[in-house]
């Protein structure tokens, strides 16, 4: 399932200084991986407090960790899986890759076009003053977004994600950066995002 050789940075459409991709997994190690995962996951409808309300968020998603790493976000609180074998076995070849050691892994499922992400930055506490993310990207290619934070120079611009693709954010994209994945209603397929986090508890 996992490629042998190391693969080559992608050559990114519109680059930015802190983001590089590489292509992960091959078309056909992508589609199996997303079906496993599609079907193994725990999945759960997950909430949001903002203004005092509570939304349900417009994507399912599931946390595995490592033990003792809680996932905490506008006072959601994801139940905590452990390690898969092969969640496992990514975290191991995404860390070889990019030389970062993650201890969690946020699954993101977009059911359709309609599901989406919209604009924000992993820049919670919990997950330290420099955070590194790499995004593990598998079944319908979305459309990526980022624009600088007030203040910050540079341009908004976006990146197709096919599946197999690893994207990874580097520091400082998230104390300076926004990112988004909107709404594509025209994309009838679903599309499932690993997002390796490290997080630092909280006392
Ligand atoms: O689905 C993606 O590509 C991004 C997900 C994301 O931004 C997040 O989980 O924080
Ligand atoms: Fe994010």
């Amino acid at each position: 399932m996992l490629a042998a050789m190391t693969p080559a940075p992608l050559i990114l459409p519109a680059p930015h200084p802190l983001l590089n991709c590489w292509r992960l997994l091959d078309a056909a190690a992508a589609e199996q991986l997303f079906h496993a995962l599609c079907a193994g996951i725990p999945w759960t409808d997950g909430s949001y407090l903002a203004a005092g309300r509570r939304f349900r968020l417009p994507r399912q998603q599931a946390w595995f960790s490592d033990a003792g790493i809680d996932y905490r976000y506008a006072q959601n609180l994801l139940n905590s899986h452990g390690w898969t074998p092969p969640l496992a076995a990514l975290r191991e070849q995404v860390a070889q890759l990019t030389g970062h050691r993650f201890n969690a892994v946020l699954a993101n499922l977009y059911r359709d076009g309609e599901d989406h992400v919209g604009w924000h930055a992993d820049d919670e506490a919990d997950l330290g003053p420099a955070p590194v993310i790499a995004s593990l990207s598998l079944g319908a290619t979305r459309a990526f977004h980022w624009r600088p934070k007030p203040g910050v120079a540079g341009a908004a611009a976006s990146l197709p994600l096919e599946a197999g693709t690893l994207l990874l954010m580097r520091a400082p994209f998230q104390q300076q950066w926004e990112h988004a994945v909107p709404a594509e209603p025209d994309i009838a397929g679903a599309r499932l995002n690993l997002t390796f986090r490290r997080v630092f508890p909280q006392p």
